[in-house]
């Protein structure tokens, strides 16, 4: 392993290695932190200290990992959620990156966007004058990454197709999205039976926000085979004496002038004193959805009642702090070949090296009305019910307003075949995922009111609104049809979990017992909308009600892409380095 790929640019570990104040201090340096960071100072022209409560991946797991799959235990938190009683009340592990480069460092490298239904649908949440709709964020997508094309075997032999006007290859970023050079030979049975599928959609290129079946590439140097993600896209190798951080140091809370933020407060992780440092010109909040809501509540932002409970003065009454909570629900389905081993491959021989394969680079990511009859049935049933009907009991009027605007938005989009419900990632096997991309339970985080400075209180509240649940059946019956496609007859495939028999009650008895309500891409809990829709940051990403404090992280998504999420977190960080810019 070539360790020279790392830089061992200046990552501070005492306080007292620390300037008095910063123009910028950035908290958490993960996928969106870092992003920032370097943005931030590249011009030379300001200061930025991000301060990161986890560690660098050392040397060693470097090497374990072949630069790829970091292995190492203490790179994610130990949170686990409240027991879900809609999931026949199991628990979900809440598993989010905790090293330099947060969840992009353990991330399954999928390198997806959203639609543009699902993104104009940000902008509606926003109101008139939002810039979120897809017109408002292509171009960020595009400078976020530096697009590596598939080599010519990879096109001829997979119909990989991309089109370029979606990406930029140009030098504006190091954050690097590939091809392997290899193929699953399998998959070309698999993408000939998604392809016959009725209604399937086939754009040239699903990060042009289309709906349907198509190769995506993964976060890769394709040159190394390596992972390409916020640490080393931007932060190794930088050497700026304008560009700090300190790692090991867990931000407790913001500090305000009135309403203006100043600086934050941190202490060396696991220790108790306070540590100050100042702002001159902004306080960011990168450190992730789980982390977010529970850093502005600490610091008196939140709703009221709960702040009360904890002995927080309340500096700001906001409602929507820690509800909104959204990731993406899935499970396996089980499969097997009855005769021979399935699909014999493609038909020509295959130069690659199978480890140049970073993860499932095929899928179908599909609207509603594409794989179920019962499309109409389930939107008209989602949008008559109460808004506040499965809300916890309690909500704040303006949360559940937000929900009604929410629900109005879902409902349109279960009705759009561009809005994607559906993934089946195709990795030339039988059976295996079924994804839900949208969910209609809204989940909860929370500080723990007795130990506000322990993990906050993950509530998924998983399959609390039950049209989750239709959807899901829905799901696993394509997965059926699916697998019964001709392609796939002479190998016979049978179904071995849950087995085709189990249907109707039993079935959504088999989803409750197995379901994950994670698929690690929480969102939504300081969610971007108007403050009287219970929305935690404007359009700009300021927090309501402050000044010189902004939230840029997943936090900010007002309703999940159809889509993996880490894409659209680099998206939202290079948009906000204009906001932000602008604001100099
Ligand atoms: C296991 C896993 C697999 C995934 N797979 C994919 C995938 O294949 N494709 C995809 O697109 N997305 C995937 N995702 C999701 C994607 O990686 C995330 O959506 C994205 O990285 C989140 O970025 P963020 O900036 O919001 O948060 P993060 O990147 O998690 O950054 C938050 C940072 O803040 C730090 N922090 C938190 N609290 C504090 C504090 N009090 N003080 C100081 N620092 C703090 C954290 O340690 C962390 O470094 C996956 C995520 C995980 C965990």
């Amino acid at each position: 392993v070539d360790l020279t790929r790392f830089g061992y640019a200046n990552i501070l570990q005492r306080a007292s290695q620390l300037k008095d104040a910063y123009d910028y201090v950035i908290v958490g340096a993960g996928t969106a932190g870092l992003t920032l960071a370097d943005r931030l100072t590249a011009d030379g022209t300001h200061t930025v200290l991000v301060i990161e409560y986890c560690y660098p991946i050392s040397d060693e797991t470097l090497a374990a990992s072949d630069g790829r799959w970091f292995v190492d235990p203490g790179i994610s938190y130990n949170i686990t959620s409240p027991p879900q009683p809609f999931m026949n009340s199991r628990s979900q592990a809440v598993i989010i990156g905790c090293c330099v480069g947060g969840s992009s460092a353990i991330n399954g490298m999928v390198f997806l966007r959203g639609t543009k239904s699902e993104y104009d649908g940000w902008a509606e949440l926003g109101g008139p004058n939002s810039t979120w709709n897809w017109e408002g964020v292509l171009p960020y997508f595009k400078k976020a990454t530096h697009f590596n094309p598939p080599t010519e075997e990879m096109t001829q032999n997979f119909n990989v197709t991309w089109n370029p006007e979606v990406w930029a290859s140009n030098g504006e970023s190091r954050l690097e999205a590939s091809f392997p050079d290899y193929g699953i030979p399998a998959n070309d049975a698999f993408y000939k039976a998604a392809a016959n599928m009725p209604n399937m959609p086939i754009p040239i290129d699903g990060a042009s926000g289309k709906s349907g079946l198509f190769w995506h590439p993964t976060s890769m140097d394709n040159k190394k085979y390596w992972r390409s993600y916020s640490r080393t896209a931007h932060y190794d190798g930088i050497v700026r004496d304008n560009y700090d951080v300190i790692t090991m140091h867990k931000v407790k809370q913001v500090l305000f002038d009135g309403t203006t933020a100043t600086g934050v407060k941190f202490s060396v992780r696991g220790l108790n004193q306070t540590l100050t440092v100042k702002t001159r010109k902004e306080v960011i909040i990168s450190a992730g959805t789980i982390h977010t809501p529970q850093i502005l509540q600490n610091s008196g932002i939140g709703p009221k009642a709960l702040l009360e409970e904890a002995d927080i003065p309340v500096v700001v009454d906001l409602p929507g702090v820690g509800q909104n909570f959204q990731d993406h629900y899935w499970l396996t389905t089980g499969y097997n070949w009855t005769v021979g081993t399935g699909p014999p491959g493609f038909n020509k021989t295959q130069t690659g090296n199978l480890s140049t394969i970073a993860g499932p680079n095929l899928g179908a990511l599909i609207g509603l009305p594409t794989y179920s009859n019962n499309s109409e049935s389930i939107a008209s049933r989602y949008e008559s019910q109460d808004p506040a009907a499965y809300l916890p009991e309690s909500t704040h009027p303006t949360v559940i307003a937000g929900y009604a605007a929410f629900q109005k938005l879902h409902a349109k989009l279960l009705r759009d075949v561009n809005s994607n419900w559906l993934w089946l990632p195709l990795i030339g096997s039988p059976g295996g995922i079924v994804m839900s991309k949208h969910i209609l339970s809204s989940g909860t985080i929370k500080i723990n009111t007795t130990h506000p400075d322990s993990e906050p209180i993950v509530d998924y509240r998983a399959l609390s609104n039950p049209i989750d649940l239709d959807i899901m059946v829905e799901n696993i019956l394509y997965m059926r049809k699916f697998m019964q496609s001709s392609e796939f007859a002479a190998w016979k495939p049978v179904e071995t979990a849950p087995g085709i028999e189990v249907v109707g009650e039993e079935l959504r008895e088999w989803i409750r017992s197995v379901m994950w309500s994670s698929n690690f891409h929480p969102i939504g809990t300081a969610s971007k909308r108007p403050v009287e829709l219970g929305g935690v940051v404007d359009e700009e990403l300021r927090v309501h009600g402050t000044s010189g404090l902004r939230v840029v992280d997943a936090s900010v998504m007002p309703s999940l892409p159809g889509a993996t999420t880490q894409q659209s977190v680099y998206m939202i960080a290079e948009k906000a380095v204009d906001f932000i810019k602008a604001a100099q």
